[in-house]
């Protein structure tokens, strides 16, 4: 299907943030877990700069018996957070009834979980009930690396007339045990990027991470990636929190993860650098253009050994040649400082095509 391109209205129109400087902030707890909790917390992030806070009401969880969110009760302590605080508040809505409930209480700005943005049902419902309002709403990653499916979430909300949409990069699910909770996979919202320049993109390094002495990093390496904002968990005594504590921060502590933050310029207008970086450009230009020819010559001979085959009767994958290959390639990018994760991954996209060629071959 052709792309739609968004129809977005800038951040800065979106009346939530009153800065719209990089980066964007929005913290608060996993979870709206009583009055004081929550009112504390907000106080404190309030006091240190923070003007739109997060809080669950609802809580998705993977398996039953967990704490699951205080529902709408939470919803009135978020009202006094607006009122005495003067601060934005923000939750998750997973089905219409927390769109009708959130919109009735008044919340600023929603955002849609990773489960939810998986189930195009559940996107389009939500989509519908907010048909006609003007409310900004983030939308989650889905769970599994899949740009269409994220993307159709958006474009499901734009449909339905909403223009203040962004996105929330919260990382992707393994089976594996991993550094991170959820492995970031970060060519996944380059290639929003890509296709929408214009989105609002917000990394929450909470859910990245899942630990909070990683969130500094995850949070550098999202302001270097050109994200604007960042949606952070932080709780006034994360030791004791119902939900997601190992991840979580004191405000202070967020107020020093941000503090250390370094923030770049995407572009300069320093003559010296452009000229410079022009001519290591150029430099990159000429050496995909060798890497293209390369690619083309090796594709031609693995289409001369797949006729070859034909005519033997011999099957395409050859697993002893493809097992050395490999295990030469690593070697020789050990000795040029290539890494084998790097190399599995482009010499394992190299090898299914030239499969794929053969493939063709056989069946002509
Ligand atoms: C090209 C061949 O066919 C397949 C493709 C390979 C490749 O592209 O390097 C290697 C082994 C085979 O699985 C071959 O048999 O050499």
């Amino acid at each position: 299907m052709a792309a739609i391109q968004l129809d977005l209205l800038k951040v800065s129109e979106w009346g939530i943030f009153s800065d719209t400087k990089k980066p964007l902030i929005i913290a608060g707890p996993c979870s709206a877990e009583s009055e004081q909790q929550l009112f504390e917390t907000a106080r404190a992030l309030k006091s240190n700069g923070v003007n739109v806070l997060r809080a669950g009401i609802w809580k998705p969880r993977t398996r039953p018996n967990c704490f699951e969110g205080v529902g709408a009760d939470g919803l009135g302590w978020m009202r006094r957070v607006q009122r005495e605080l003067g601060m934005k508040t923000s939750t998750e809505v997973a089905n219409v009834k927390h769109v009708y409930e959130a919109l009735k209480a008044g919340v600023d700005l929603l955002w849609i979980g990773a489960r939810t943005t998986a189930n195009p049902f559940a996107m389009q419902e939500i989509a519908d009930a907010l048909k006609g309002t003007d409310i900004p709403v983030l939308v989650k990653n889905p769970v599994n690396p899949d740009v269409e499916l994220w993307i159709g979430a958006l474009e499901r909300l734009n449909m339905a007339g909403l223009k203040k949409i962004g996105v929330i990069h919260r990382g992707f699910s393994t089976y594996t045990k991993a550094k991170y909770r959820n492995i970031p996979q970060w060519q996944i919202p380059i290639e929003i990027k890509r296709r929408h320049k214009d989105i609002l993109m917000i990394c929450d390094p909470s859910h990245i991470s899942g630990k909070r002495e990683y969130i500094q990093e995850v949070s550098q390496q999202a302001m270097d990636l050109g994200f604007d904002g960042l949606i952070v968990e932080s709780h006034i005594c994360p030791e004791i929190a119902l939900s997601d504590a190992a991840q979580q921060v004191t405000p202070s502590s967020l107020s020093e993860i941000l503090s250390h933050l370094v923030i770049r310029n995407v572009e300069t207008e320093d003559v010296e650098y452009k000229e410079n970086i022009d001519e290591l450009r150029a430099r990159i230009d000429e050496l995909d253009n060798e890497l293209l020819q390369i690619l083309s010559d090796r594709m031609k001979v693995s289409a001369e050994i797949g006729k070859y085959k034909k005519q033997n009767n011999i099957t395409i994958l050859q697993p002893g040649r493809w097992d050395k290959i490999l295990e030469k390639v690593f070697q020789k990018g050990k000795q040029n400082g290539l890494s084998e994760e790097f190399l599995e991954k482009v010499f394992k996209a190299i090898h299914q095509a030239s499969i794929d060629r053969q493939t063709e071959i056989m069946n002509e």
